[in-house]
């Protein structure tokens, strides 16, 4: 397990026990997700061991009781934490708040459902800590990348509509703007809030318009699975803010 010589020396010099906090926060957006809690827990247990990490579930008040189901877990296992916002609703706020109350160098944000491959994360924290990258993303549109979990071709046809658009608008070049998969530097994401606008779904998107220089990015394919459980929460409503978000960055900026 990966931890930093750092916080080892500054221990030692202090000459008391240490309990070096992790390296990796795992941030999950969650809306009537109850049922997709603990098998995330479990998936990212088994999928993560080389570095420590801590999981934050951000639930909006959700009426199944998603947050009892976190809590639960949370007394049973110090590395899952819980936040529950009330009269609140939004992704890619929820997102924003989760990173906040992070305490690693390095989050990544998933989807509470299983659609995203946790077996990725090693991967993302390797490219950003040991090869430099400020952000990894997990792509369905590079090469060895799958789209196939879309639910409907309603929903592929405007997904592929949304990244035409997005590219329109991004320095660098991002096959998979869309996605909500990815992971990033803690403090690119903080020296980024006074420009990240928090509207609606698209946070990674939000993240990439809210630079001034253009981040070291690298692309890592994955397969887009078929929700656990549940169902999507992307409506007509995610397609205005969607408008509105772009809408926020092109003003800022002229
Ligand atoms: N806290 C909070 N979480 C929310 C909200 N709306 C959705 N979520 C959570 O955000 C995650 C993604 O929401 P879904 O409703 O499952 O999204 P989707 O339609 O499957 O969209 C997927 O595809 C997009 C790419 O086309 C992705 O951008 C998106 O993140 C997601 O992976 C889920 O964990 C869901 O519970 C909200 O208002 N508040």
């Amino acid at each position: 397990m990966h931890v930093s010589s750092a916080s080892l020396q500054q221990d030692t010099h202090a000459g008391r026990e240490v309990r070096p906090g992790p390296v990796l926060s795992i941030i999950i957006p969650c809306y009537n997700e109850r049922g997709n809690v603990e098998p995330l827990f479990r998936a990212v247990e088994k999928a993560v061991t080389r570095y420590s990490w801590e999981l934050i579930f951000v639930d909006d008040n959700s009426p199944d009781g998603t947050i009892d189901e976190v809590w639960r877990l949370a007394q049973m296992d110090s590395r899952v934490r819980g936040i529950l916002r009330v009269g609140r609703r939004g992704l890619s706020s929820a997102v924003i708040e989760g990173i906040l109350s992070s305490s690693a160098s390095v989050v990544a944000v998933m989807d509470g459902d299983m659609q995203h491959d946790e077996c990725l994360l090693e991967q993302m924290v390797d490219v950003i800590e040991q090869q430099g990258y400020d952000m990894a993303i997990g792509s369905r549109h590079v090469e060895g990348g799958d789209n196939s979990g879309l639910a409907s071709s309603w929903r592929l046809f405007l997904s592929n509509a949304g990244i035409r658009i997005a590219q329109c608008f991004l320095s660098v070049r991002v096959r998979d703007p869309m996605s909500g998969f990815f992971a990033v530097r803690r403090d690119l994401v903080v020296k980024s809030l006074p420009r990240l606008s928090g509207i609606g779904f698209k946070i990674l998107l939000d993240l990439l318009m809210s630079q001034q220089v253009a981040p070291k990015v690298i692309e890592l394919p994955f397969v887009f699975r078929s929700r656990h459980e549940g169902e999507s929460k992307m409506g007509r409503k995610v397609l205005v803010q969607f408008a509105q978000m772009i809408s926020y960055h092109m003003l800022k900026k002229s």
